[in-house]
C-alpha cells in the first residue's frame, strides 16, 4: 500500500494557562484524506489542541506542522477551512451577504463566488434560506452556514470544532454524507466531538482526556484492543488505565 502523506504533525505539544496544564505532551500524525476525530469529554482540551494545530494560538511547548510547514504560518491559511465552536457570523446580514463577505476575503472572483455559494449551500441544505437574515436562523442552521463558509474556498484540510452540535439526527447524517463526499475528493477532515456514535464514523480517532492523548487508532482497533463492544467502553478502559 502507498505510504500516506502526513498532513498534520504535532510534536510534543503542551499548553498551559497559568498553572493549569491543558495539553500534555501531545504527539500525533494525521494523514491525507482521512477523517480524524478528536474525541473527549467537555474540558478535555479538544478546542485548545485544534487552535494550536492551526496556529490560532501558540503552544507553550512543542511544535505543530501542517503541510510540512511549521505553524503558525500565514502562507497556508488558504489551504485550511476552519469552523470554530461558536459561530462567527454577521447576524444582521443575510446568509448570502455573509457568504459573499467571506468569499471576498478569500479572493474569489465574482463568478467563482456565485458558483461556490450555490454549491456550498446545497451541501448544507440551506439553498432555500439564502436570503434570510442570519438573526432569523435557528442554531442548527447557523452551524450549517458556518460549515458552508468553511467550505467556500475549497480547502484541502477542514478543521471542524463540534460541527454537528445542535443539529438534528437526520441532518447530522446528511452532513456526515457530505464529509464522505469531501473525503472522496481527497480532503482531509478533522472533527472534534464528544458524541460516541459520531466517533464511530471517523477513519481514526484520537481519544483525549485531561489534556492527554490516551489512545489513537481506528474505531475497530480501539474496541478490539480493549475488548469493548462500544467506543464509549473503550474510552473508559483507556481513561482508567491512565489514572
Ligand atoms: N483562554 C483560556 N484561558 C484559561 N483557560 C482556558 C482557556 N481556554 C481553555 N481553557 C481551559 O482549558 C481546558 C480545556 O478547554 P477546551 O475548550 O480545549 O476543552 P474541550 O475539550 O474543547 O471542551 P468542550 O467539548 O466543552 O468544548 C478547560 O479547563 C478550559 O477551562
Amino acid at each position: 500500500m502507498e505510504k500516506q502523506e502526513i498532513i498534520i504533525s504535532s510534536q510534543h505539544v503542551s499548553k498551559s494557562f497559568g498553572k493549569q496544564l491543558v495539553l500534555n505532551d501531545i504527539t500525533l500524525e494525521i494523514f491525507s484524506g482521512e477523517i480524524f476525530g478528536l474525541l473527549g469529554p467537555s474540558g478535555a482540551g479538544k478546542t485548545t489542541l485544534v487552535k494550536q494545530l492551526i496556529g490560532l494560538d501558540l503552544p507553550t511547548g512543542g511544535e505543530n506542522y501542517i503541510f510540512q510547514t511549521r505553524m503558525p504560518s500565514l502562507s497556508i491559511v488558504e489551504r485550511i477551512g476552519y469552523m470554530a465552536q461558536s459561530d462567527a457570523l454577521y447576524e444582521e446580514l443575510s446568509a448570502k451577504e455573509n457568504l459573499e463577505f467571506f468569499a471576498s476575503l478569500y479572493g474569489l472572483t465574482r463568478k467563482q463566488r456565485q458558483n461556490r455559494i450555490r454549491e456550498v449551500m446545497e451541501i448544507v441544505e440551506l439553498s432555500d434560506h439564502l436570503h434570510k437574515l442570519v438573526s432569523n436562523y435557528s442554531g442548527g442552521m447557523k452551524r450549517r452556514l458556518s460549515l458552508a463558509i468553511a467550505l467556500l474556498h475549497e480547502p484541502e484540510l477542514l478543521i471542524l470544532d463540534e460541527p454537528t452540535v445542535g443539529i438534528d439526527p437526520v441532518l447530522r447524517k446528511s452532513i456526515w454524507e457530505s464529509f464522505y463526499e469531501l473525503k472522496k475528493k481527497g480532503i482531509t477532515i478533522i472533527v472534534t466531538t464528544h458524541v460516541m456514535d459520531e466517533a464511530e464514523k471517523c477513519d481514526r480517532l484520537g481519544m483525549i482526556r485531561d489534556g492527554q492523548l490516551i489512545a489513537v487508532g481506528t474505531p475497530a482497533e480501539l474496541k478490539n484492543k480493549t475488548n469493548s463492544s462500544t467506543i464509549e467502553e473503550a474510552f473508559l478502559v483507556y481513561g482508567g488505565a491512565e489514572s
